[in-house]
């Protein structure tokens, strides 16, 4: 593709072009070590780095033009523009020739959620005979293949070319507060655009609540002319999204537990799997979601509504909704030879916690125990409710190491220490190290405990194990493998 072609998609985000050469572009990159002769090369401001400091090295390896923020002269077409990263965005889709409009795409933001309605949505649309590729926390699957993520929603120009490669009709994404607040959707068209709900997280990266949901209601920016937002209305957040979105004339589906909502929840029976009834249109539609918790019917009615506006039958999906396989690291079970039972969950905020201790709750556990820990620098401001929580909802915890993530091991396991003295009302230890943790869970483990583990899912990034395995699943069954092989020895 032609430079100007890319150029006159740049629109206000353009400042200045310096060159009247037209080269043929063979690629767009970020990162200088992967340009190849022919390829536009973006220079973006980084959080750690400059990403100017690399147009030598971008140009040594052949690149054809540049495009950056600063005011400079180069042997070769040089765009400058306001906004590097908002650049990137537009420049790749038209370099992979706006690859969301040939899909349905739906983008799905909020706190909780996202993953978990992304894989009932393309559970829903594969057993109604649809593809779907699938963008998020734990899994790009595109065209049935599997590629290992680097972030919840990847940068602008892995999106489009991811987009580019699939056959698929339906593209789900998660968009993160920080993919928008990054541009990382620039370029994207969304058909539909869900919001699962806000509660206290990255703090570390938005300075107020207020910051990070305006950083969510930026989605919405991205809509194509026909698309419409689905909208969970079971919160405050929700509402405030609601008139946002109206007062922008875009098509708003909701849901709660009231009339007015396009879909209305009601008549839930909590009890390991969940049954409740669903509303919509002067129909009721009794439903069972295999995977436990009031948040998962949260889930559950989401996909469902936006299934329906996409056009797919309520018995499709109520089908669908009953055989949901589950997704990894989410609620994970993990049954102890003396009757207990373990529970892998990626909970890391307050309201994750009490849903999950709920549902360990409804399945009449004799006694639930649950061990956790915290993420380094980030969110400090959460901890407190996060042990509070726990406190107040399970009959024992302990607090170990997660990912340190900037932090000393002296220095968590301090604040663990104090943490547990302020907030932990006699129901809480430390133990640091977290194999043994969870370790010393398994081999005190009684008939009809509980014992719920929670901050990580199978995501291979978030781990800071060294041995013997690199998730909380997988120490689990790591155990239970050589319970079983002590007891064939014994
Ligand atoms: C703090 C943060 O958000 N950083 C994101 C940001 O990185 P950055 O561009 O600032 O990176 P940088 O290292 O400063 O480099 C600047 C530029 O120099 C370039 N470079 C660098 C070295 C070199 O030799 N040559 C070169 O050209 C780099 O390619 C880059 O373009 O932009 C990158 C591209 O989009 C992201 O991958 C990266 O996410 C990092 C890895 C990250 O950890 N982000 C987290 C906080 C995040 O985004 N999380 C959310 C989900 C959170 C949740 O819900 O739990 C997510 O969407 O994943
Ligand atoms: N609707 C919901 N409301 C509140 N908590 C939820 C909800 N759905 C899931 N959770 C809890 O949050 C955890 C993370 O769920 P999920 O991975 O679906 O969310 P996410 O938005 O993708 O999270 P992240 O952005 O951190 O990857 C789950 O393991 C569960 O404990």
């Amino acid at each position: 593709m032609r430079l100007t072609k890319v150029l006159e998609e740049l629109g206000s985000s353009l400042k200045k072009y310096r060159n009247d050469a037209d080269p043929n572009l063979s690629g767009i990159q970020m990162d200088s070590r992967k340009v190849r002769p022919g390829d536009l090369f973006v220079a973006i401001t980084g959080f750690q780095i400059d990403g100017h400091k690399f147009i030598n090295e971008a140009i040594a390896n052949g690149a054809a033009a540049v495009i950056g923020e600063n005011e400079l002269e180069l042997s070769v077409p040089y765009i400058q523009v306001f906004d590097s990263r908002l650049a990137l965005g537009r420049a790749a889709s038209a370099f992979y020739q706006h690859p969301s409009r040939k899909h349905t795409v739906i983008g799905i933001t909020g706190t909780n959620g996202k993953t978990t309605v992304s894989y009932i949505l393309k559970h829903i649309l594969e057993h109604a005979g649809k593809s779907c590729s699938l963008l998020g926390t734990v899994s790009y699957i595109i065209n049935n293949e599997v590629y290992k993520p680097s972030n919840t929603t990847p940068d602008a120009l892995q999106i489009q070319e991811l987009i580019s490669k699939s056959n698929d009709e339906f593209v789900v994404l998660e968009v993160s507060s920080h993919a928008l607040k990054q541009y990382r959707i620039e370029g994207l068209e969304l058909d539909y655009g869900l919001f699962t709900n806000l509660s206290h997280d990255h703090l570390d990266y938005h300075p107020t609540i207020e910051d990070y949901f305006e950083a969510k209601t930026l989605m919405y920016n991205y809509m194509k002319k026909e698309g419409s937002a689905v909208v969970s209305r079971l919160g405050e957040w929700g509402d405030r999204l609601d008139s946002i979105l109206k007062a922008k004339e875009i098509p708003v589906y909701s849901i709660g537990y009231d009339a007015i909502h396009d879909l209305k929840i009601e008549d839930i029976k909590l009890n390991g799997e969940s049954r409740f009834d669903i509303q919509m249109g002067g129909i009721t539609y009794p439903l069972t979601f295999p995977s436990p918790g009031l948040h998962n019917v949260y889930n559950a009615a989401m996909a469902f509504l936006t299934a329906v506006k996409i056009g797919i039958s309520p018995d499709v999906i109520t089908k669908a909704l009953k055989s949901f396989p589950g997704v990894p690291g989410r609620f994970e079970m993990i049954s102890h030879p003396e009757g207990a039972t373990f529970i892998v969950d990626y909970a890391h905020t307050k309201d994750a916690i009490e849903y999950c201790l709920q549902a360990a709750q409804e399945h009449e556990a004799v006694k639930v125990k649950h061990i956790f820990g915290f993420r380094g620098e980030r969110d400090k401001t959460k901890r407190e409710h996060m042990i509070k929580a726990s406190a107040a909802m399970s009959d024992e915890f302990t607090l170990t190491f997660d990912d340190l993530n900037g932090i000393t091991e002296e220095e968590m396991a301090n604040e663990l220490k104090e943490l547990n003295e302020r907030f932990g009302m006699n129901k809480g230890r430390v133990i640091t190290d977290r194999t043994l943790a969870i370790r010393e869970a398994w081999e005190n483990a009684r008939r009809g405990e509980w014992i719920l583990i929670t901050g990580k899912g199978p995501e291979e990034y978030q781990s800071m194990y060294e041995l013997p395995t690199s998730s909380d699943k997988e120490t689990l069954l790591y155990l239970k493998k050589l319970q079983n092989k002590e007891k064939v020895i014994g």
